[in-house]
């Protein structure tokens, strides 16, 4: 029986202080947005809710709470956060999935009840491009509209691919206007398959045929609110028009208790159709309390500052945030780096993260190269010169999407077990997810969880001796690394790891996971010649991450270092400033302590899909760089 704390003694788990609003919002017991700057505490607010109610049974057995993100990572991080503040044992009720895994499970689970022109077949395809939308469409969408026979040349791609989730189903009938006519095929098409063409969706499509489901199955809709007393939403500005419906069907006017958090100038999702307004339309539809915080946990004081320029500049009436105490009132560098060309900045780049690594002893895990895109470009020659120095770097987005597969922790986990003699920690995740996976009661099948712990040691016992095999090549890494992962998922049971994960139920999907994996993890080894290195290599401790800004939300590092403050990065700022300053908003908020934005007077760019270095202007963004020095941003100019 799990003992419960009781509300008025708990306290913040680990030692954390909240603010008094943040403690608040921590323990309400109605729905509540929380907005709040970056920073400000947001994604750990909402594991500290999670232990407060675990902990004290507010959200007791067999009631769990359901968190919805939006990227798999930042799912992964938020189930890590809670794990590590509460234990394992608790955490099992914290479900923590992105909008797309939820809605996909609710599909596949519930398929059969949707009537037979909206049901998709069991085995469809997922599609992610609107390049593959419009090859379906063009290819297999023969049909000519009355009035508009060449349709195809009339329209916006990008367009159609959002406009195929915009409406909730089942469709009207209208046809006038065009889109509406291609919708309605085109989701036959695409659900069912036409000749050649296998059943291929998109996940807004899922979404919608999610809220479908859930709105004609009333006895499904109550499940889901008994299960789930509690909702949290994470970075609550990216929610698109179809997730955001699909939530309402599901939990409004319910007795779920729903938290919002999320920060209207880190909204860098537009593009793919988030919604314009979504803090307000909560507010309204779930009737919730509006919580503002106002410390920044992350920056020092003078970025900080420069953060709040920047805001009030954005959003009208945006708070003054403040930094924690823990820094020094001149702490943080921002400055502006202009360069004569990229060979420049590049070599002066490394130089100066050399003389971090080596000189200050800052993790090259506390140092991030940002991009607005195109990082294998953009990062290319810093790469090289980096290499030079022999300092690893590496494009993260290749990893991050694996690192979060769970039959990739699992192997990750193993490996440690194999290669480390004191893993705790590894040693108790694989037991639980064992008895996890086979179903049992460790409380009261002591037996069965004796017979686990000694199958597992001999098997741990056995595994050793194999990893101490002597230096190996590259194709016997390469070899042995594949060996690891069968060995392992074997163990373990392929089967229970796939009805665990219902998504490894499609083969393709599992092996091009286990492929990438192990040619990962040999690579990894490649570098240390050891596979407890070869791990932590793989997890991307020791070497500086190169990425997107969309891809760092929600992280953070020591210094940052934002290449190319240039027009040519920033192509569409002036159709979407907005969007754009929200995104260089998000890359100046992700440094602790320093960040630098480099100008190089020429650079190697993708133009008309040919490499070509072109000289590069700030005169589109200059509004950007106006900010900057009513900031009083240093700009320094290299020659
Ligand atoms: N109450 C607190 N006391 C001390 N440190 C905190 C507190 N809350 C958060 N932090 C730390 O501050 C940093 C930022 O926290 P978190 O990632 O939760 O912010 P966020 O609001 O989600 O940020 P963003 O929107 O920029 O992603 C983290 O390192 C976190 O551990």
């Amino acid at each position: 029986m799990t003992k419960y704390l009781n509300e008025n003694i708990w306290k913040p788990v680990d030692g954390m202080v909240l603010e008094p609003i943040a403690d608040t919002a921590v323990r309400s017991n109605i729905n509540s947005v929380i907005i709040a700057g970056p920073g400000a505490g947001k994604t750990e607010l909402l594991a500290q809710r999670a232990c407060y109610l675990l902990q004290t049974g507010i959200c007791k057995e067999p009631q769990k709470i359901l968190a919805i993100s939006f990227k798999v990572d930042a799912a992964e991080n938020l189930r890590k956060r809670v794990e590590k503040r509460c234990g394992s044992e608790l955490s099992k009720r914290f479900e923590s999935r992105t909008f797309d895994s939820f809605s996909k499970s609710l599909v596949d689970r519930f398929r059969l009840s949707i009537d037979m022109d909206y049901r998709p077949p069991r085995d469809y395809d997922i599609i992610f491009t609107t390049r593959e939308v419009r090859e379906i469409a063009v290819g297999f969408l023969t049909e000519r509209h009355p009035t508009n026979p060449n349709w195809q040349h009339g329209i916006n791609f990008d367009v159609l691919f959002n406009h195929l989730a915009n409406n909730s189903l089942p469709f009207s009938e209208d046809d006038a206007d065009i889109y509406n006519w291609i919708r309605r095929r085109l989701w036959h098409i695409l659900l069912h398959g036409k000749n050649t063409l296998k059943s291929s969706i998109t996940f807004p499509m899922i979404s919608r045929l999610a809220e479908y489901t859930i709105r004609n199955n009333y006895a499904l809709k109550r499940a889901l609110q008994s299960t789930y007393s509690h909702v949290f939403l994470d970075e609550f500005q990216d929610t698109t028009y179809h997730q955001y419906d699909l939530l309402k069907v599901a939990f409004k006017d319910s007795d779920s208790i729903l938290t919002a958090v999320g920060d209207d100038k880190q909204r860098i999702m537009g593009w793919a159709n988030a919604m314009d307004n979504s803090f307000s339309q909560f507010l309204v539809d779930f009737k919730a309390t509006n919580y503002h915080l106002s410390l920044n946990h992350r920056s020092a004081p003078k970025l900080v500052e420069i953060q709040n320029v920047l805001a009030s500049s954005m959003r009208q009436g945006a708070p003054n945030v403040t930094s924690s105490d823990k820094w020094g009132d001149q702490d943080g560098i921002c400055q502006v780096w202009n360069f004569p060309n990229h060979f420049f900045e590049a070599e002066y780049i490394a130089l100066e993260i050399s003389k971090k690594i080596h000189g200050q002893g800052i993790r090259p895990r506390d140092i991030c190269i940002l991009v607005k895109q195109q990082e294998h470009i953009y990062a290319k020659a810093l790469i090289q010169e980096l290499e030079n120095l022999n300092i690893n770097s590496r494009i993260e987005k290749e990893y991050q999407d694996l690192l979060s597969e769970e039959c990739i922790e699992i192997v990750i986990e193993f490996i440690t077990l194999f290669s480390c003699e004191q893993s705790p920690k590894s040693w108790q995740r694989v037991i639980d997810l064992m008895i996890y996976l086979n179903g049992f009661d460790p409380t009261v099948d002591l037996e069965e969880l004796v017979k686990l712990e000694k199958h597992l040691q001999s098997f741990i016992d056995e595994m050793k001796r194999e990893v101490e095999v002597k230096q190996l090549n590259a194709a016997q890494a390469l070899a042995f690394a594949s060996i690891l992962f069968q060995s392992i998922l074997n163990f373990v049971g392929i089967d229970k790891i796939r009805s665990a994960y219902p998504k490894y139920l499609r083969d393709s999907y599992f092996q091009d996971i286990i492929d990438k994996g192990v040619q990962k993890l040999s690579e990894a080894y490649m570098k240390q010649f050891n596979w407890y290195e070869a791990v932590l290599e793989f997890l991307g401790e020791y070497s500086i991450p190169i990425m997107t800004i969309h891809k760092s939300k929600g992280l953070e590092y020591h210094t940052v270092f934002f290449l190319g403050l240039e027009d040519d990065a920033f192509w569409s700022f002036k159709s979407q400033e907005d969007a754009d300053l929200c995104a260089f908003f998000v890359a100046l908020s992700r440094a602790k302590q320093e960040v630098f934005f480099t100008f190089s007077n020429s650079r190697e760019i993708m133009r008309f899909r040919e490499l070509k270095t072109v000289e590069q202007f700030n005169v589109n963004i200059s509004s950007l760089y106006q900010l900057l020095s009513n900031a009083r941003v240093q700009i320094i100019s290299f020659s």
